[in-house]
């Protein structure tokens, strides 16, 4: 058995690792942290966990973390993972950091954040499906929900030198943003509302321009524009994706059923993904269709972002670290449309 434990387990995401977690043939939930929480039972704060976990948090410091835990998930926000991670890497010890701290290269970190990385240190994007080498890793920086879907929503064409601009427009729903209330997040500005927000600034364009360009060298016109809907979980992205040769839906499906082959996560649909489709699993949705006068590409994503844009995928790169295969305990269907 693994022994897991979670740091900043009363969160979104810690909650979401708990109940995937649960279902997990191979690993038992050792530690679940909370400082504001410690002795209360989780199935208090998490409520969906009732009867099925008998766990309380704890206050627990990182020596006895990596005494009990054979890996640890760091579910805190980012400018604090980096003061956690590192007195937890350790020969025996796996972490997946679900904050950003580790995701860019430090100097871009730097810029993007605008503060200083206490923490310098190369870490493996967690993207299963474009990062063959996290087999060999023991700490993985687990992507953003946004660059998720974003990113997988136009890797095939990057990685076929056909991009030449890419701009994607992401809807959010609420839990993104994590547990703690906001004037956005208030029922009365969230409901029967949609906010765009950071419409050329936003830090994730940061990651999915990374990721995208890794792929192909000479993509450099990445844009990103994030909203937020009244949906509690998903985000579905829409991306504009200009292309220089002309492509035929038969072109455009081939790339893209090839470059997912083998990627049981990811579906390339007939039709146009919605986030009803996907919500409580760990797939990442894709459909398409082709405006050949414009030598537009427009590409539609679907993923939960508690799921394949956090805690499932998280637990994806656990298998995947572990030498499991990559499905195991969380290959279950979406709640309903
Ligand atoms: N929500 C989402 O859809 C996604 C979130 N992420 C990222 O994953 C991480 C966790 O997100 P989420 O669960 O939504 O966040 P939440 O805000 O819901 O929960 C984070 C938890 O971290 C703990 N925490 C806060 N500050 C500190 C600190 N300085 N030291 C230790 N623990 C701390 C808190 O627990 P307590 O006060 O009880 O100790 C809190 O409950 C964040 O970095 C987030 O950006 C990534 C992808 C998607
Ligand atoms: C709706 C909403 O507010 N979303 C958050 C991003 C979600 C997130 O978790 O950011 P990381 O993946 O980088 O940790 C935001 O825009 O800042």
């Amino acid at each position: 058995m693994i022994n897991a434990g979670i740091v900043g387990a009363s969160g979104y995401t810690g909650g979401e690792l708990m109940r995937l977690l649960l279902n997990h043939p191979n690993v038992n939930i050792e530690a679940a942290t909370s400082r504001r929480l410690a002795g209360e039972a989780v199935s208090d704060t998490h409520k969906h966990l009732r009867g099925f976990i008998d766990l309380k948090f704890e206050d627990l410091d990182p020596e006895e973390i990596k005494e009990r835990c054979d890996v640890v998930f760091v579910a805190v926000p980012h400018g604090t993972a980096m003061n956690i991670v590192p007195e937890l890497i350790d020969n025996d010890v796996k972490v997946i950091d679900l904050s950003a701290d580790y995701r860019l290269k430090t100097d871009i970190f730097e810029q993007v954040y605008g503060m200083e990385h206490a923490d310098p240190r190369d870490a493996v994007f967690g993207l299963v499906e474009l990062h063959p080498e996290i087999k060999d890793q023991s700490f993985i920086a687990n992507p953003g929900c946004y660059p998720t879907g974003a990113t997988l929503s136009a890797a095939p064409l990057a990685d076929a030198g056909l991009l030449n601009m890419a701009i994607f427009d992401s809807k959010s729903g609420i839990t993104g943003a994590g547990i703690n209330p906001t004037p956005a997040s208030h029922y009365p500005n969230m409901a029967e509302n949609v906010q765009a927000y950071k419409l050329t600034t936003h830090r994730h364009r940061a990651e999915i321009f990374q990721e995208l360009n890794r792929l192909d060298a000479n993509l450099t016109n990445v844009s990103f524009t994030p909203h937020v809907v009244p949906s509690i979980r998903g985000i579905l992205t829409t991306a504009h994706l200009f292309v220089n040769d002309d492509l035929s839906v038969e072109d455009v499906r081939g790339i893209y059923s090839e470059f997912y082959k083998n990627k049981p996560f990811v579906r390339v649909l007939d039709d146009i993904p919605s986030l009803g489709a996907v919500r409580g699993s760990n797939f990442c949705d894709i459909g398409f269709e082709v405006d050949a006068n414009n030598g537009r590409i427009v590409v539609i994503s679907a993923i939960d972002n508690l799921v394949k844009g956090a805690s499932g995928q998280a637990i994806q790169n656990m298998n995947v670290m572990c030498g499991l295969d990559e499905t195991t305990g969380i290959w279950t269907p979406a709640t309903s449309p």
